[in-house]
């Protein structure tokens, strides 16, 4: 006996071997149905007095036989015969119910997340038979750039037994399939884009409708990770439900616009648990990743020296194993991407075992790095040269401000987190007695609001230059809207970090684009205004510089 799905219990002998006779049906390849097949359902979900679903691959096996409404009954898409946006998965669901409405929402949502050839829905009557029934299909993208109220699905006008048998099935979904991938390769400009839909929650008591900061910057990030967003939403929530973050009908409605626009790849802007991954991955059917992975894998794709390339992959490698269950098992094979790249050309490992080894391994590398940078910074502090390091907001100008001041020539860029590994330069100070004085310059990594419990670790390096520095430049981007709040989030990471940091000078960076650089002086009386990019300000700032070494280390030679 085949297996029969859903809801069986309390069925009698003769019940389940009047639904197991189902799998025995053979359809005629090109029809979507027969007047016999349908009502044959039709007398079974009678007597049961339950919808029941088959589905159909296209050589015209009934492959599922299941009691429940199509939501009921979905099919998990790993066992679906082929997945992808860019076709149709090869499966039909006729479904005869004793509900005489047409087709809802839920049951054309499932059609979209299994992404159905076609799904047909016979309504029974009262005496178990089935008059006439409906015929939903999938809608191809009219246009590249989709337009928002894109209709995913369309639905028959109630049609007779006949009528439905008559439909040409495959004519009907090749003619669909050969549109989806003529649109797919439209979208997909460059297959290993990541195209993303993002996904946040708010605080149930914030009063503003309009898109959070955490989505924004998610976007820049996922921008920065070199994935194309595509979409975004979000939740008003009093704190996230514990299984699926948002609540069921939002996850629908993530699912329907995750589906209609072709996205591969889902990204939270929290961190989510092992089981979150896995129930969500489960309903929407793409791959889901978070905050966290995607700023791992920004910095997978900059670290440049083995140091840093070490120290990022062993944060991957720590933030994977604990959910390595809910991720990379189940849906690796739906394409790598965001979170599944390793710093240099490798692919993240997703053998349990082997990460295990392997973060042991990296480990010990990190700690000896760690001796030898000590060693060179203690011969640093030797030389008795005081050591200034750049901190601030990703984005800043941390890197073009060292530059503009040394020459230096380190990668500069608007993109989160374009620097990665801290650069030392000698840079030369006049001071009030035009007497030069030479200091050592550190650009180093940008900071970022709650930074990933996981990540502390990967800026190691960073904070020890950090918290070894006389004096600390905090650089801020004045041309932020958000740049307050970006102050207080680097002023917070600082003020956490395990050893006290030096006195620091307050910076505002980019005034050359904003309109009343004023009214910022006046909040912060003792910052100093900049522009890194047309060199302003660098005077008074290098004053303000060298005094406050001076307090620091007690006297300049
Ligand atoms: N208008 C203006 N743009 C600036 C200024 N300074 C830097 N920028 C721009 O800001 C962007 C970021 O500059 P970076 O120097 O890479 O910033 P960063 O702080 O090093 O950033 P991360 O390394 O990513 O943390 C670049 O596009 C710069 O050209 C400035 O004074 N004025
Ligand atoms: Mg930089």
């Amino acid at each position: 006996m085949e297996t029969i799905y859903g809801k069986t219990q309390g069925l009698k002998a003769h019940q389940l071997k009047q639904l197991d006779r189902l799998y025995r049906s053979r359809l005629p390849q090109d029809s979507l149905t027969t007047p016999e097949l349908a009502q044959r359902l039709a007398v079974v979900s009678a007597e049961l007095k339950e919808s029941i679903c088959i589905y159909i691959n296209r050589r015209g096996q009934v492959i599922r036989v299941a009691i429940g409404t199509p939501n009921q009954t979905k099919i998990p898409p790993l066992e679906l015969p082929r997945y992808g946006s860019d076709r149709l998965s090869g499966l039909r669901c006729i479904c005869a119910t004793p509900d005489t409405e047409p087709p809802n929402v839920t049951d054309l949502t499932a059609m979209l997340m299994q992404r159905l050839d076609a799904l047909v829905i016979l309504p029974v009557n009262l005496k178990g038979y089935a008059e006439r029934g409906y015929l939903a299909h999938l809608l191809p993208a009219t246009d590249t750039e989709l337009p928002e109220k894109q209709e995913a699905w369309r639905v028959s006008k109630p049609m007779t037994l006949d009528a439905l048998s008559k439909q040409d099935f495959l004519e009907l979904v090749e003619g669909l399939e050969e549109e989806f991938s003529r649109n797919f390769a439209g979208r997909a400009t460059d297959d290993n884009q990541d195209r993303v839909v993002l996904v946040g929650l708010m605080h149930q008591k914030e009063k503003s409708d309009s898109m959070p900061f955490a989505l924004i910057e998610l976007g820049h990030l996922v921008e920065s990770a070199g994935g194309k967003v595509l979409d975004a939403l979000w939740q008003k929530r009093e704190r996230p439900h514990p299984q699926t973050v948002l609540g069921e009908g939002k996850v629908l409605e993530l699912a329907i616009a995750a589906q209609t626009k072709g996205a591969n790849l889902v990204v939270f802007d929290r961190e989510l648990t092992a089981s979150q991954t896995r129930n969500l991955e489960r309903m929407i059917g793409l791959r889901v990743s978070d905050r966290t992975e995607v700023i791992l894998d920004i910095f997978a794709q900059r670290a440049q020296t083995s140091e840093g390339k070490l120290q990022v992959e062993l944060a991957q490698l720590e933030y994977r194993l604990p959910r390595l269950a809910g991720h990379g098992q189940a849906l690796s094979r739906l394409g790598g991407g965001i979170g599944t790249r390793g710093p240099g050309e490798t692919k993240l490992e997703t053998d349990r075992r082997v990460i295990q080894k392997r973060i042991t391994f990296l480990q010990q590398q990190v700690n000896r790095l760690q001796e030898q940078r000590s060693r060179i910074r203690q011969k640093r502090i030797d030389q008795e040269v005081p050591t200034v390091a750049i901190v601030g907001y990703t984005n800043a100008g941390k890197s073009t401000l060292l530059n503009a001041m040394t020459r230096a020539d380190v990668y500069a860029a608007d993109k989160l987190f374009a620097t990665l590994d801290p650069t030392t330069r000698r840079l030369s100070l006049t001071g009030e007695d035009d007497k030069i004085h030479t200091v050592l310059l550190t650009d180093t990594v940008g900071f970022i609001h709650e930074l990933p419990h996981s990540l502390v670790d990967a800026f190691r390096a960073t904070l020890e230059e950090v918290s070894e520095a006389d004096v600390l430049v905090h650089l801020v981007d004045a041309s932020h809207s958000a740049w307050e709040d970006q102050l207080k989030a680097v002023d917070k990471i600082l003020k956490d970090m395990p050893i006290a940091v030096g006195p620091t000078l307050l910076v505002f960076n980019k005034i050359d684009a904003v309109p009343e650089p004023q009214a910022i002086l006046e909040k912060y009386p003792e910052a100093i205004a900049i522009s890194a990019l047309k060199r302003q300000g660098f005077e008074q700032m290098s004053k303000s510089l060298l005094k406050l070494i001076e307090y620091a280390i007690g006297e300049l030679n």
